[in-house]
């Protein structure tokens, strides 16, 4: 449990959208979930928000195709589930496609605090990894990296593989926080929800807008 719990529970879809224009107005502050197709972005945003269907996920790769974006109750409070990267059967005129929209969005998205970079656990660092982070770096966003489908490995490889992440993050420079995750047992849930409450409330109190009323 953390006290902000239920602003994750409040989660609801606005919209799917193909492209940065129509992603919903450019205000407040939003988290999007990155990462290499079938990571488990979209079943890590379910846990997070303790619903089995807000953002659909597949054993198929290649499953989210368009940037969907889920509102909560925090005024301009968004958590956005972004199109998996490196799905090999799409055609590589639609991957360019889907890059670019999604380049524009990362460099483009004002609202924008920070990136979830999902791995799985057992295969951290693919070369998607390395750009998002390099990326992340040279554009001064924070990155939180959550290596997910922890309840495959025992405690003490998951745990190794934690350390090399964050040995290889400080190697290069990057300010990023590491920690494991999984779906299917809870591990790390309550790490993920303090890490986004700091993201979309406690560091940015200043972007809610304060009621005539109160
Ligand atoms: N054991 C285990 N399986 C998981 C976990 N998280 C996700 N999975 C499985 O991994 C597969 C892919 O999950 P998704 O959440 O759809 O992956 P995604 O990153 O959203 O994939 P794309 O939408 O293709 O980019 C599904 O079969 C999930 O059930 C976890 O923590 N543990
Ligand atoms: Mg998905």
């Amino acid at each position: 449990m953390t006290p902000f719990d239920s602003i994750f529970q409040s989660a609801h879809f606005i919209k799917s959208a193909e492209k940065l224009s129509q992603c919903p107005l450019d205000q407040g502050v939003e988290v999007a979930f990155a990462g290499r197709s079938n990571a488990g972005k979209s079943t890590a945003l379910n846990t997070l928000t303790n619903q089995k269907k807000l953002a659909r996920t597949s054993k198929t790769p290649g499953r989210t195709q368009l940037i969907n974006c889920f509102g909560l109750n925090v005024e301009d409070r968004r958590l956005i589930d972004l199109p998996g990267y490196g799905f090999a059967k799409v055609p590589i005129e639609m991957k360019k496609v889907w890059q670019a929209h999604m380049q524009d969005y990362l460099m483009n998205r004002r609202s924008l605090a920070g990136v979830v970079l999902v791995m799985d656990i057992r295969h951290p660092l693919k070369d998607f990894d390395g750009m998002m982070l390099d990326w992340a770096k040279s554009n001064n966003m924070k990155v939180h990296i959550l290596l997910t489908k922890s309840d495959k490995l025992k405690r003490g490889p998951a745990q190794a593989s934690m350390f090399s992440v964050q040995r290889e993050l400080k190697k290069q420079g990057i300010d990023g926080t590491v920690q494991t995750f999984s779906s299917l047992n809870g591990d790390g849930l309550d790490t993920l929800r303090t890490k986004l409450s700091e993201w979309l409330v406690l560091e940015n109190l200043d972007v809610i807008p304060v009621s005539p009323n109160a």
